[in-house]
């Protein structure tokens, strides 16, 4: 019996000779959905360990020696050890920041080698623990190749991260009869009904309705039925070492999108990093208003974007808010009127205020 590593070496090896025309659309799909499933298979996290990451907002991502503990310290004052021989870093080191009033932690790692997707080196635990946090910094030395950024990406994707992306517009409804149902709002160019079938024929599924309201390809379409082991992270370039560079260079890196050109070293434009940063995390800082009292606005409750309304706020604060809340009374710009009274599902925005009135 071949390791899962061999049969993914196995399959990459196949796809990478075979030419995608017609007559090969099923058996690529059919590959890529096999190549999706055992990937999940090797990364899958083992009860044991994984979840170190949880919690975390920020992680440095890169290969070894870039700079990702010298940016950690001088980004969150901690010390993690940093030093010019590869694979200083051996563990996770946490670290933390405060950023608009907001504290954001970060965490450094050690370095991955190319191939850590599919077992090699320690990469399969420090992908696992950067597929938890909320943003990710790849950290670049910008003295090397620039290829080291695609091989960072493709390391990330084949863990099922995908980076500034929005998970694919396409709903797929499983079904216990009636057969396979396409429809699609705008026209697939990427995409064949060959393709389609050969994805739904390896994950066993006879019958469902796929609506696609994107231009998909095989793989968002492989994306939609991993759905569980997706996961959708912003990520940042921090092209590191620009103080060994030319002006002339430097001008180039600036055409990267989602980039910041830094020097950890020196403390140049780590101003640009965070504000990338902040941009990123889509953090919402809400402050609570005693009845009666000011504001504190020294310690906002922190929200994410994504879980925001007055009940995330309540509960952030203590779970058992929720069992005596009467109503909120909320100022800010997510209400017309200031201050407004409302209720748990109300979505808050940056900088509201926020009094919690009891039963
Ligand atoms: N010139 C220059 N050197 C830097 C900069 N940042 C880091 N270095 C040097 O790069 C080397 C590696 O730095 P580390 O911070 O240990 O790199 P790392 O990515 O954490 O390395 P590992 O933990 O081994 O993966 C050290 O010798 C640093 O002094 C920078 O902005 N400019
Ligand atoms: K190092
Ligand atoms: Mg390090």
């Amino acid at each position: 019996m071949s390791t899962t590593v061999e049969k993914i070496k196995a399959i990459e090896d196949e796809m990478a000779k075979t030419q995608k025309n017609k007559a090969t659309s099923f058996h690529l799909g059919q590959l890529k959905a096999k190549l999706a499933k055992l990937r999940r298979e090797l990364v899958t996290p083992s009860s044991s360990g994984g979840g170190a990451g949880i919690g975390f907002d920020c992680v440095s991502v890169g290969f070894p020696s870039v700079g990702k503990s010298t940016l950690l310290n001088l980004l969150t004052g901690t010390h993690s050890e940093a030093a010019a021989y590869e694979f200083t870093t051996l563990t996770t080191v946490p670290g933390c920041v405060m950023y608009n009033g907001a504290k954001i932690q970060m965490l450094d790692l050690p370095g991955i080698i190319q191939g850590a997707k599919d077992g090699k080196g320690r990469g399969r635990q420090v992908i696992a623990v950067a597929k938890q946090c909320n943003l990710i910094f790849i950290v670049l030395d910008v003295n090397k190749p620039l290829t080291d950024k695609k091989i960072i990406e493709q390391e990330l994707e084949g863990f099922g991260i995908r980076i500034n992306k929005q998970p694919p517009n396409i709903v797929f409804r499983k079904k216990d009869k009636g057969g396979i149902s396409v429809t699609s709002t705008v026209p697939l160019t990427h995409l064949d009904a060959e393709e389609i079938r050969a994805v739904t024929t390896e994950y066993k599924i006879s019958s469902a309705d796929i609506a696609f309201r994107c231009d998909a390809t095989v793989d968002d379409l492989i994306d939609v039925i991993e759905e569980k082991s997706r996961r959708y992270i912003p990520v940042i370039y921090a092209l590191n070492k620009i103080d060994a560079i030319s002006i002339e260079e430097l001008d180039l890196l600036y055409r990267i999108p989602n980039s910041a050109p830094i020097s950890s070293e020196r403390g140049w434009n780590v101003d640009e990093l965070l504000e990338l940063m902040w941009e990123k995390l889509d953090l919402r800082r809400v402050y609570t208003k005693p009845k009666g009292q000011t504001p504190d606005y020294t310690q906002p409750v922190v929200l994410r974007s994504n879980a925001c309304a007055v009940e995330d706020f309540c509960k952030a604060i203590h779970k058992s808010i929720i069992d005596s809340f009467k109503i909120a009374i909320v100022y800010g710009s997510s209400v017309k009127h200031q201050p407004q009274r409302v209720g748990l599902s109300h979505v808050l925005e940056d900088e509201d205020v926020v009094t919690i009135v009891k039963k």
